[in-house]
């Protein structure tokens, strides 16, 4: 494919291309402000908001096959600016000029087909989208490269002259902001807010290493948040959390991509989504609905959002089937493996009710469903994802868990095809594993290891046999000898047969 595919009024190679009509839009009293200011509650009636273009149909002058067009010949081109977020920069920043775009690695993550024991075990085709393999390790670094490229033309376009972000966290978004605001060192900074032992030790290292200042709260991910937002109501400091219209924005990518992996045709596709903040299924509904409305997609997929039963705030809202009897109440959360998850009041609850609504509508029916899972589930589903060649964490778990129960209750057919958001690397939370392995649950969690699933190293010690560690090192017969009885030791362990004698 080149540029003489294309008619001559389009350039799928030049951009970005200035145009739209960008305003941050509230959900609470459809109020619209200027997007040149950090702002992140509406100044009238302080409810949340998303960012619309309001000349958003003028994507229609193209037709959706040649959008596609463009996508891919982007895809195939090495710069920098659009190898991320930003291949689908008129969805996600328009106005943005190449410069200011920040790119780290971020976007393009895989989507990897489950092994054929794993799908019959879940008993459709499954395939996880491996968003841990973005740089910090998690998807938000999809909305992180989003809301700093946006401070960083603030700050090019001189309309910001330094900035300080800051964020509360469950460990994912704190690594993320941090790594982003030491690639706009010195101008940018970061601050990050955490509850203090509810985060793993990879997690915590991760805005050490990239230089922030950490803060530990004594309580949960709610009570960062609330500290978080005072700082941005009374200080001159940038709200990095998903509250932060620009991070949805970007984190659309994620359902921009999903389409292009699977040409476009997304007739039975089902997306199972781990919700904690609610930001990114509030993102992946978006997504999608911009792509089915320019007409780019052929059909709207079905989402599955998921929740621990320690931390379901979604999941009761949905609970009741009546949308005129729903009502939103906060709940408080309790230890779970889906720690990052862990939000009893979720900031974009107003979104996830507007947009599952407009959702449902433009797809004419139900298409957005929420079930809950138990910790145990979680995390023998994880562990079974990951002996069978995944990289999911305990969010990653969560999806599977989600989708076989979803299954169960008939929300997803035999000819459904799911992709599941792996949200972060099994790394980061390696610790829950062991605590698996090692039976350690504290009894809160309700976790009681499956012994087909337990793993641990096996200390191999011959005796009689010096070992290495005896001296600094072993050397002629004794070395041959350490060598010999090890590895037979190790075959017998294994029952392999010798083939030499
Ligand atoms: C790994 C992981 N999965 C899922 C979530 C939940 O995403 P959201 O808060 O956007 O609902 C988070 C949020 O911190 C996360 O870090």
């Amino acid at each position: 494919m080149n540029p003489s595919d294309f008619p001559c009024d389009v350039q799928p190679h030049l951009v970005p291309r200035p145009g739209g009509d960008m305003v941050y839009k509230c959900l609470g009293c459809d109020a619209t402000h200027d997007i040149n200011t950090l702002l992140y509650t509406c100044p009238s009636c302080n409810s949340v908001l998303l960012i619309e273009d309001r000349d958003f149909d003028r994507h229609r002058a193209i037709p959706g096959p040649l959008w596609r067009k463009i996508f891919d010949f982007r895809k195939s081109l090495n710069i920098p600016a659009l190898k991320g977020v930003y291949r689908f920069h008129e969805f996600i920043g328009p106005d943005l000029p190449l410069e200011a775009v920040v790119w780290l690695g971020e976007g393009g993550t895989p989507v990897v087909e489950a092994s054929p024991l794993l799908q019959q075990k879940v008993g459709i085709r499954l395939f996880f989208k491996n968003d841990g393999q973005n740089p910090s390790a998690s998807f938000k670094d999809r909305g992180m490269a989003s809301a700093f490229s946006r401070i960083n033309f603030l700050l090019q376009s001189g309309i910001l002259s330094n900035v300080l972000a800051v964020c509360a966290s469950t460990g994912d978004t704190s690594a993320s902001a941090a790594l982003y605001a030491a690639y706009l060192k010195p101008r940018v900074t970061s601050a990050v807010l955490l509850p203090h032992g509810k985060v793993t030790p990879q997690q915590l290292s991760q805005p050490l290493g990239n230089g922030a200042a950490v803060f530990e709260i004594a309580g949960v991910f709610d009570d960062c948040m609330k500290v978080v937002e005072e700082l941005s109501e009374n200080y001159n400091v940038a709200l990095l959390n998903s509250k932060n219209a620009w991070r949805i924005l970007g984190q659309e990518s994620y359902s921009y991509e999903i389409a292009q992996d699977f040409s476009y045709d997304t007739r039975n596709l089902t997306v199972v989504v781990p919700i904690g903040n609610a930001g990114n299924i509030t993102a992946v509904m978006n997504g999608f609905l911009k792509f089915f409305r320019i007409g780019i997609i052929n059909a709207l997929p079905k989402i599955i959002g998921v929740q621990s039963d320690h931390a379901s705030p979604v999941f009761q809202y949905y609970r009741e089937p009546d949308p005129a009897r729903r009502r939103f109440a906060p709940v408080t959360v309790k230890p779970s493996v889906a720690q990052a998850a862990m939000i009893g009041n979720p900031v974009s609850m107003p979104r996830v009710i507007r947009l599952a609504d407009r959702y449902d509508q433009a797809a004419g029916q139900r298409r957005v469903f929420v079930v809950e899972v138990s910790e145990q589930q979680i995390m023998d589903w994880q562990l079974t994802a990951n002996r069978h060649g995944n990289i999911v964490c305990t969010h990653g778990g969560e999806s599977l868990a989600g989708l076989v129960t979803a299954r169960q209750q008939g929300l997803v057919t035999d000819d459904d095809m799911a992709v599941l958001d792996s949200t972060a690397h099994m790394l980061k939370f390696s610790n829950f594993q062991q605590m698996y392995f090692e039976n350690a649950f504290p009894a809160h969690y309700g976790v009681t290891p499956d012994p087909a699933l337990v793993n641990a190293p096996q200390l191999v010690e011959v005796p009689g046999i010096a070992t290495p560690a005896d001296r600094e090192t072993l050397s002629g017969p004794e070395m041959t000898t350490f060598v010999r009885k090890t590895a037979d030791e190790i075959a017998n362990r294994l029952g392999l047969k010798r083939t030499k004698q």
